[in-house]
């Protein structure tokens, strides 16, 4: 078993335990997830399509396991969105598996209308058949929280404003970086003759996540809200999951980036904004400033991950080494980032940076699921 295995077998080791009181299970599944799983279920009977929504980064971790056999029983398109932060080459990987199981899959970034008008194109082909035999089409979206199924709605919608002659006004989806967005089953008119409905769901989880690590990779994702797993936690597991795979080592860049001398000044002064990552400089609020202050926040990040595994003597594969190292990587990290030493919570600011640099695709595109090397018989 691989040391980041046994990590989380042990809820990374950090001896409190805090994913725990289910014996280390992670789950958040409040009242109105378990009232849109039965309206969804309902509502599934009806649709002549389910456009199932998933994170490209996480293909099978970001599938709602509960209602796999639904699903899969429907005219379904798998749509893994979020292309723009998943790396490409195992993106094509990943192609080959949803082809191999016969499943009609397609990566997409919802907020390109070039992205969208494609998947349109597949969704229009699989309902060729009953396009002319029905007046109405029901096609329902599908997810679990925070996959980008309101911002592919909003898409949708307006691709559909300039090609369908589409009378009344259509309401916009609402969009949120914050899991549980949409409560409510809302529905769309996107064309007419025939009239195609487009149903957004409220993103809905499982009452009880198989495996810590389907759940931390969900938090890491966004689609658990990081108060339920804790974000200096999932950092944690972002650091075990970047070490054992070596990536900081990719980062080669970093050493002509510092020959090169672009080096952040360690005293100059920043007032910091959680919210944000740039911080509010006192005397310069240019946007170029900015723009360049996050290059070299990420450098920075990048060349801490790298020289700190670099210069490690343990062994990443072992538990107690890995821990170690990401003891570690959490001071340098620190310093990176510029959070002063005395700061009360300094874990969790660097924890909250650390992960908004990931999940903005600062840090690298980024495939979290391994590509199963068997086609599961369906
Ligand atoms: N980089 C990137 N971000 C995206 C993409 N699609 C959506 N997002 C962002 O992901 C976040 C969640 O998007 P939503 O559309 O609200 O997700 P949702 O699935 O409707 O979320 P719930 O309402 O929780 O079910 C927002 O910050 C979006 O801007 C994409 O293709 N690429």
């Amino acid at each position: 078993m691989s040391g980041l295995k046994r990590l989380l077998k042990k809820g990374l080791g950090l001896g409190d335990m805090a994913f725990s009181a289910g014996g280390g299970a992670i789950n958040w599944f409040p009242g109105h997830m378990a009232a849109a799983t039965r309206a969804i279920r309902n509502r599934l009977k009806l649709s002549d399509l389910v456009l199932e929504v998933r994170d490209a980064r996480i293909p099978l971790s970001s599938a709602n396991s509960d209602l796999q056999p639904l699903l899969s029983a429907k005219r379904r398109v798998v749509a893994l969105n979020k292309k723009d932060l998943a790396n490409p080459n195992i993106m094509h990987k990943w192609s080959g598996y949803f082809e191999r199981c016969k499943q009609d899959c397609i990566a997409i970034n919802a907020h390109s209308k070039g992205s969208v008008k494609k998947l349109l194109e597949l969704v229009e082909f699989k309902l060729k058949e009953v396009i002319c035999r029905e007046p109405t089409l029901l096609v329902m979206v599908v997810g679990v929280p925070n996959v980008g199924k309101s911002a592919l709605i909003n898409s949708i919608h307006q691709i559909a404003q300039s090609q369908f002659p589409v009378q009344e006004k259509m309401k916009r989806a609402a969009v949120g970086p914050l899991p549980g967005v949409t409560q409510d089953i809302s529905g769309f008119k996107i064309a007419q003759k025939p009239s195609i409905y487009v149903l957004d769901t409220p993103g809905v989880l499982v009452p009880s996540i198989s495996d810590i690590e389907t759940g931390l990779k969900l938090a890491l994702a966004g689609s658990v809200k990081d108060s339920v797993v804790g974000e200096e936690r999932i950092a944690q597991y972002l650091l075990a999951v970047l070490d054992t795979r070596g990536t900081p080592l990719h980062w080669k860049h970093l050493n002509n980036r510092r020959a090169e001398g672009v080096e952040y000044d360690v005293e100059e002064n920043h007032i910091y904004n959680l919210k944000n990552l740039k911080p509010k400089r006192r005397n310069n609020p240019s946007n170029r400033c900015d723009l360049v202050y996050v290059e070299d926040l990420v450098m920075e990040v990048q060349w801490a991950l790298h020289s700190t595994l670099t210069e490690f003597n343990g062994n990443v594969e072992d538990e107690s080494d890995l821990e170690s190292l990401i003891d570690l990587q959490f001071g340098a990290l620190q310093k990176a980032l510029k959070i002063p030493h005395k700061a009360s919570e300094a874990r969790l600011m660097v924890s909250k940076k650390f992960l908004t640099l990931f999940r903005t695709g600062k840090l690298g595109p980024f495939i979290l699921d391994d590509v199963p090397d068997h086609t599961p018989v369906s």
